[in-house]
């Protein structure tokens, strides 16, 4: 199996990483900046499940140059996600499939949409990673967590032969035959907690603290499986009862992926994930006040380097 990761930021390297590790066929599609960067410190990942680097991985900047791919691990920012549409559909038009694992929910129906439905997995992934100054991945705690499957019956095949080859990688898959429904709890987890961490800019441990901050957290989880419900997905009480309970066990440190990008000052990917759920709402003429009013507090900072 030829992969192509696209993206290789945290996500990208640390799977891309482990599935080289394993023996698989992985080349890294980056744009120019970061290949200077790959070219002149490698590619490191450093975590708690073991410290790997990457000899030689294969880099291009020009989907042209990729021969064949049997799969993408599209892997960038929901900012991103437009600016990388060409790419993806050259590579699908070679017969990839597609496997995000991006946050959020609209990015699905997008990509189904101009990719074709058929070419679209299901994906998300349960990590906490970050680069460093040098591009290197830092991976952190247990989780590593990269959860497939299909969308589509066609889609069985693949993800099997994917199941086969992340067997032997040194992180925890699952091919799993309800995708949608588990992009939606993802979803409703990570809109609270990146929602809370990024808007009061601290980790989980200060918002359990607070009643009132975990409070919010609570509502936002419960809008969200609101919203689901609308848009088909049914997201059980107990499942919510369980994001309650993952807030609980996290290390008083950790934060969300959006909140360390707020501490780097990078671009925030609140217009994705709390402003994809405001205007998923207004199509079902549905309110999510809590999710607007953290919405409203992150976006002056959603811009780079304001802070
Ligand atoms: N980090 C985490 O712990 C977790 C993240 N996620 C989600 O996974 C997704 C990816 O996050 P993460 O890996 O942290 O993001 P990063 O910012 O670390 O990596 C994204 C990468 O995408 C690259 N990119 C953007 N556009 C293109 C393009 N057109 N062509 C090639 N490369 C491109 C960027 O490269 P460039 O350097 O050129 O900008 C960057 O290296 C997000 O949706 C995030 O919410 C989910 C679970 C945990
Ligand atoms: C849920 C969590 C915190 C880890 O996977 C995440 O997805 C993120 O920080 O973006």
């Amino acid at each position: 199996m030829r992969i192509v990761v696209l993206g290789a930021g945290a996500l990208g390297v640390y799977f891309g990483g482990r599935w080289i590790e394993a023996g698989a066929d992985v080349t890294f599609l980056v744009r120019e900046k970061r290949a200077a960067q790959i070219k002149e410190n490698g590619l490191k990942i450093n975590s708690t499940h073991g410290d790997y680097e990457i000899k030689d991985p294969h880099v291009l900047t020009d989907p042209g140059e990729v021969e064949s791919a049997d799969l993408v691990l599209f892997s960038v920012k929901g900012f991103h996600l437009e600016g990388a549409l060409d790419h993806l559909i050259a590579l699908a038009a070679k017969g990839a499939y597609v496997l995000p694992v991006l946050n959020g929910i609209e990015h699905i129906g997008i990509l189904q949409e101009r990719i074709g439905k058929e070419y679209v997995l299901g994906g998300l992934s349960y990590i906490f990673a970050t680069l460093n100054d040098e591009g290197h991945v830092e991976q952190a705690g247990d989780m590593h967590h990269l959860y497939f499957g299909p969308l589509e019956a066609s889609q069985k095949k693949v993800c099997k032969k994917l199941e086969d080859i992340s067997y032997d990688a040194g992180f925890i898959s699952k091919n799993h035959p309800g995708m949608m429904q588990e992009i939606w709890k993802k979803y409703m987890f990570i809109t609270a907690l990146s929602g809370v961490t990024t808007a009061s800019n601290l980790p989980v441990g200060s918002i359990r603290e607070h009643p009132e901050s975990l409070h919010v957290a609570k509502m936002i989880l419960c809008e969200i499986q609101e919203l689901a419900e609308k848009f088909g997905a049914v997201i059980p009480d107990e499942d919510v009862d369980a994001a309650i309970k993952n807030i609980y066990s996290l290390d008083p440190k950790a934060t969300s992926s959006m909140h360390k990008d707020r501490l780097k000052g990078l671009h925030l990917e609140v217009d994705h994930l709390q402003g994809g759920a405001v205007r998923m709402a207004e199509t079902v003429n549905f309110d999510v006040p809590y999710i607007r009013a953290i919405l409203g507090i992150i976006k002056p900072y959603e811009k780079a380097s304001i802070g």
